[in-house]
């Protein structure tokens, strides 16, 4: 069998928070640098050892399916007590304090920069709701991202093909990089698909297709096709058929070596091996946009997921920039900082535009107090 990778991260309705971020094979999707990365909080999550890890390798298809179902279990905690989570959660909170409250450094930060603005979709621009197809952002945060784009680069990165977010988030002036980056387009004229990813899209049709067939007998089990993914939510799923739904996913991707499985907000995300994600979208987008090497840009990537962590990390390892990660609740993270909800990242965004105005009206003032002294002194 084939080795697979899975990053499992979630809150329960009643919002208490664990985190399991496990990797079935020797690569992880997510294994950031220790040194880099800060201390995990104690209580807060559960992490599965690295020999437990290298176990799994080997294991067969049952314990497998189980691995899965445990994961997806995890994401959905009751068993943390309250004292120990608000522990947690102090603690987290220092570690990665609210982009908000950080606001006057961050921009301090980005001084003499070009700032680049990098933004999920799902849980980032537009809250989480049963219903994927109803993952609608609202009037004012379209108007929010607009500006924003008014005075920075912007792109839209999601798990999502481009064409589904681009219906959603319905603004020209974005850049936009779907399927986790695998269905992407920059500045230049034309899509740009990853080579080695669009040689998947027949097998990739042909997994969502059997999927909606094995998945058809589980009650609230929904498949969507994302072009070079395939999400299976589970989050109107009963619990007691998630393990029923595991098997079923499993069944499929057996006859499927090179595709591997990565864990959402109560989705199970199928995908190419390939080494794609939002991290090396960012870089694409970067490069396209003209500061590949260049030492004056300041990326901000916000995302709430595990799938964005790719992108935090490739923030960390060039040194430029910084992640912002979505979240209520304490998350093994490599963003440096943290917004609770999209709410918040609507407050954060007009913010920055409103200090991007100020600034350019106090140069231009400057610029203006400077032509006057000019004329002055030649009168
Ligand atoms: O990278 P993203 O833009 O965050 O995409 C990740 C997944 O987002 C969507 O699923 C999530 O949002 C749904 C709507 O709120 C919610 O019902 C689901 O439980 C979440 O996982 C999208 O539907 C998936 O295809 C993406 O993979």
């Amino acid at each position: 069998m084939t080795k697979q990778n899975m990053v499992v991260a979630d809150v329960n309705k009643s919002g208490i928070k664990m985190a399991i971020s496990m990797a079935v094979s020797g690569s992880s999707v997510y294994s950031p640098a220790a040194a880099q990365k800060p201390p995990s909080v104690p209580g807060a999550f559960i992490s599965i050892s690295e020999k437990k890890l290298v176990q799994n390798l080997d294991m067969n298809g049952g314990s497998r399916i189980n691995t899965w179902v445990d994961s997806m279990r995890a994401s959905s905690p009751t068993h943390i007590k309250a004292s120990t989570f608000s522990d947690a959660q102090n603690s987290w909170i220092i570690q990665h304090p609210s982009a908000l409250d950080m606001f006057d450094q961050i921009t301090i930060a980005s001084k003499g920069k070009q700032i680049v603005m990098f933004l999920d979709y799902d849980g980032t621009l537009s809250p989480i709701v049963d219903d994927p197809d109803r993952a609608f952002m609202s009037e004012a945060m379209r108007a929010t991202v607009r500006k924003v784009a008014r005075y920075f680069p912007t792109a839209i990165v999601s798990g999502r093909c481009r064409d589904k977010v681009y219906s959603f988030v319905r603004l020209a002036e974005l850049y936009y990089a779907g399927s986790h980056g695998m269905d992407i387009k920059g500045p230049s004229k034309g899509s740009k698909y990853k080579k080695p990813a669009s040689e998947f899209l027949p097998m990739i049709d042909e997994v969502y297709k059997a999927l909606l067939e094995v998945t058809k007998c589980t009650p609230g089990a929904l498949v969507e096709n994302n072009k070079f993914c395939v999400s299976v939510h589970f989050r109107c799923v009963d619990e007691k058929r998630w393990s029923e739904l595991a098997k079923q996913v499993g069944s499929v991707l057996e006859g499927y070596p090179n595709l591997r499985l990565t864990q959402g907000r109560k989705v199970l995300e199928i995908r190419p091996t390939i080494k794609w994600d939002k991290g090396k979208a960012l870089e694409f987008l970067l490069e396209s946009l003209g500061y590949a090497k260049c030492a004056d840009v300041f990326p901000v990537y916000i995302g709430d997921d595990r799938t964005d962590e790719d992108a935090f990390k490739v923030l960390r390892e060039r040194g430029q920039g910084f992640g912002i990660l979505v979240s209520k609740t304490p998350k093994d993270t490599n963003a440096s900082y943290s917004l609770q909800e999209p709410s918040e990242v609507m407050a954060f965004l007009r913010r920055l535009v409103g200090w991007k105005r100020m600034s350019l009206r106090r140069q231009f003032r400057m610029r203006r107090r400077l032509e006057e002294i000019k004329m002055s002194l030649l009168n």
